[in-house]
């Protein structure tokens, strides 16, 4: 039977880290994400420290980590802790978390994998740097079961202090990703447009506002939600192969990119090139995406892999303190405006999404995507 929700999965997964999370709240209680995640003395971060497991006070006020400000809807109820990027988690439950075992608590070696239905984790100790590969057939479409996978998988290694360095990539040459799910956007119901909008936007908050550094080693095509998975990273090598393509498509479905989506594009590629590209739809080809920088460098296909490789060895050659405090300076206002008002976001995109007209729209889309098979 197809898992549907967001709690529906974490029960199947039971004992990955999730079981304390709320249904529809997927937080990461390692909360490395962002200006909240340095551990002292681990070259994460210098600017804070914060109790070791075992120390920490579980009182009302999380001692944990400098504050997001701006995160939304704390509740004098039920306290949160504001300590990281988007977790609505209670304090006491983020710190029972971090005690989960996982992976990392056991003996080191060079190599550890772990994988789950839809994303394989290969993490090289030695190195520092785990590689992800989307495996969700036959387009790596962006489900809510790959979304809730993939956080868990990204909350494991946010949670590895031996990890330093992401590559993001596809198990299918051909297709990066196709995108948010049609299908999870196609006659459902608010309930769960809300509970699978809320993944979307806490998947982009965790790796836009990564410390880790992210490579994306793109591998195939990239529309729209592909795209903007790869516009998370701190660097994107892309296969120059004139089939694929990658962009904002969106206007091509009769839907609207979000602004989050607008404002990383515009922190990428400018906010001229953004304008004719998101109101066009347009779909780059590799040699087109490098020359507006939307991508960083093309290199032959079986070449994808290691060169992100070796840039992510350049990049980590850089102090860590330094370049993650650099990379929040740079990206933490533009995350700061969707934690602001992820509700409302929410609100927007169950009620544009739920419209006769933007249904329509979708149907016709899908239903063009397989005449063209035939
Ligand atoms: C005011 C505004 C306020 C708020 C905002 C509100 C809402 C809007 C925000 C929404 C933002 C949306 C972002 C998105 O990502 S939408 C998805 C966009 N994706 C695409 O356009 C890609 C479509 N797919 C393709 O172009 C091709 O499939 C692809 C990836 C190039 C691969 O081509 P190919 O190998 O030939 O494979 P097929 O086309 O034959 O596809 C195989 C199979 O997969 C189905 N499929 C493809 N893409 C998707 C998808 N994104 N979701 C679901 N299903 C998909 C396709 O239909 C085929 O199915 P079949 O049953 O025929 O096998």
């Amino acid at each position: 039977m197809a898992l549907r929700t967001v709690s529906a999965l974490k029960r199947r997964l039971g004992g990955a880290g999730l079981g304390l999370l709320r249904s529809g709240q997927i937080s990461s209680a390692a909360g490395r994400s962002g200006a909240g995640r340095a551990r002292a003395g681990r070259g994460r971060g210098v600017a804070w420290t914060r109790p070791r497991l075992g120390e920490e006070q579980l009182g009302p006020t999380c001692p944990v980590g400098p504050t997001w400000e701006s995160v939304s809807r704390p509740s004098s109820t039920d306290r949160k802790c504001l300590g990281r990027a988007g977790n609505f988690l209670p304090c006491a439950a983020q710190h029972r978390l971090e005690k989960t075992p996982s992976y990392i608590d056991y003996p080191a070696t060079a190599r550890r994998s772990f994988s789950n239905h839809r994303v394989i984790v290969d993490m090289d100790q030695s190195l520092g740097v785990a590689t992800i590969k989307i495996k969700n057939p036959p387009v790596n479409s962006l489900s809510l079961e790959l979304l809730t996978e993939f956080l868990i998988g990204w909350e494991k290694l946010e949670n590895d202090k031996s990890c330093k360095g992401v590559i993001l990539t596809s198990n299918y040459p051909k297709i990066f990703s196709a995108g948010l799910d049609i299908l999870e956007m196609c006659g459902k119901n608010a309930a769960h447009y809300t509970e699978y909008w809320k993944a979307v936007q806490e998947l982009w908050l965790k790796l836009y506002m990564s410390n880790m550094v992210v490579i994306a080693a793109i591998n195939g095509s990239s529309p729209a939600g592909g795209c903007l998975l790869a516009l998370t990273s701190d660097y994107r090598v892309m296969a120059d192969n004139p089939k694929y393509t990658i962009g904002l498509n969106e206007t091509l479905l009769g839907i609207v990119a979000p602004f989050w989506f607008k404002d990383n594009l515009v922190n990428t590629i400018g906010n001229r090139a953004s304008e004719q590209a998101l109101q066009l739809g347009l779909l780059f080809s590799p040699a087109e995406a490098l020359k507006i920088g939307l991508v960083d460098q093309l290199v032959p296909e079986d070449k994808v892999q290691s060169t992100a490789l070796s840039v992510m060895s350049q990049w980590l050659k850089i102090p860590d303190h330094a370049r993650q405090l650099t990379k929040t300076m740079m990206r933490k206002p533009t995350a700061d405006l969707l934690l602001k008002q992820r509700e409302a976001d929410i609100d927007n995109f169950v009620r544009f999404i739920s419209r006769d007209g933007i249904q329509k729209s979708l149907h016709m889309y899908l239903k063009a995507l397989k005449e063209r098979k035939e």
